[in-house]
């Protein structure tokens, strides 16, 4: 049994909470909020049995092994150093940090103190993301890589009115890069490493994050083309060019439906079945690494992840996209 706790009181907690107690080993033993009337209800809620709003008492705590982080970006880095280097594994929402600076001291942490440190990017750890990487060589030499995630942010509208929420403010570390274009950064660095160059272009919106965003990344002999954002919507699917043929996926986030359009007209469905809720899959990989004294994913790598925040963070120098965290040493 690994007894864990949560930070964060928002929906995505509680999502998670849901997937995980699929996962047998999962036993949801406290939940963190600042305040405690909120702890009280999302533990009532979620049936967890104990409740803290002191981060160093929730750490130092001997009933917690591992700890699910769901807190605005801006506080990934802070929270995990703590609960890690008491001894907690942490599995931290995506992405795992502001900046290079903070991914590299929570790895640093991860590793003085001999835990499980994994970022919670659910894509990479679903089956029809691994069958992806599976029948990639089919389509022959790889040309280039096009996903998008660009949805509406139903706090947009407020933002338009004059009230930003977190989802919108540069103290959190949000914006459309952060929020929603590393679940398109993140499957490439997966699938084809660190690019030679990148060069990134971006909407600013007044509060000094970005609305919408569109990244070239050279990878020599192919290219990646990502766009996202929280100001629009986008409809079109993923796409792996080669020269022998294409794969078409539904949605790169949460890989559902794909299939391989071959150049002599053939069209192969390569989708497997994906039972579970999307965040089960992530949960359990969290787990069995615990189990088997693994301190590290292979899949939501430590390396994978650090490579995914220098892009960012380029695409964030060369858009002019500042967070008050780049300020602070962790
Ligand atoms: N995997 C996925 O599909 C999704 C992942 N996410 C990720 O989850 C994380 C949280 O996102 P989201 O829920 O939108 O964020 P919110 O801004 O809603 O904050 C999440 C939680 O953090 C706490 N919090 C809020 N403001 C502050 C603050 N000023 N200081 C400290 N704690 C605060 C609150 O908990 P409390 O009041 O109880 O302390 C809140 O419930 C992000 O990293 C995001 O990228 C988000 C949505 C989906
Ligand atoms: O990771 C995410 C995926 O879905 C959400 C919206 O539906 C995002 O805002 C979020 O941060």
């Amino acid at each position: 049994m690994i007894r864990f706790a949560t930070i964060g009181t928002n929906w995505i907690t509680e999502a998670f909470i849901r997937a995980a107690k699929q996962v047998p080993s999962f036993h949801l033993q406290a939940v963190y909020s600042r305040q405690k009337e909120t702890a009280d209800a999302f533990a009532e809620k979620t049936g967890a049995t104990q409740t803290f709003t002191n981060l160093h008492e929730l750490a130092a705590s001997e009933s917690i092994d591992a700890v699910y982080i769901a807190s605005p970006n801006a506080f990934h880095a802070e929270q995990a150093i703590v609960l890690m280097n008491h001894g907690k594994h942490v599995i931290c929402e995506k992405p795992l940090a502001s900046n290079v600076k903070e991914v590299e001291t929570m790895i640093e942490t991860a590793r003085k103190n001999d835990v499980v440190l994994m970022e919670a990017m659910k894509t990479t750890c679903l089956p029809n993301f691994q069958t992806i990487q599976h029948h990639l060589p089919k389509i022959g030499r790889i040309r280039r890589y096009v996903a998008s995630y660009c949805q509406y942010s139903s706090r947009y509208d407020a933002f338009k009115q004059g009230t930003i929420a977190n989802a919108f403010h540069p103290d959190f570390s949000s914006g459309a890069l952060m929020d929603l274009g590393v679940y398109c950064l993140y499957p490439l660095v997966v699938l084809f490493g660190e690019p030679k160059s990148i060069q990134a272009h971006s909407v600013r919106l007044s509060s000094g994050v970005d609305g919408e965003g569109s990244i070239i990344l050279d990878y020599g002999g192919m290219d990646a083309v990502v766009m996202y954002s929280k100001i629009a919507n986008s409809y079109t699917p993923a796409e792996i060019q080669g020269e022998e043929g294409t794969i078409v996926i539904d949605t790169i986030h949460t890989p559902t439906l794909v299939h391989i359009h071959y150049r002599d007209g053939r069209k192969e469905d390569i989708s497997v079945p994906q039972p579970h809720e999307p965040m089960y899959y992530e949960a359990l990989e969290f787990m069995t690494l615990i189990e088997r004294g693994e301190k590290e994913s292979t899949i939501n790598s430590h390396a994978r992840s650090l490579a995914t925040i220098k892009i960012m963070e380029e695409a964030r120098k060369q858009t002019g996209i500042v967070f008050p965290a780049d300020e602070r040493f962790v």
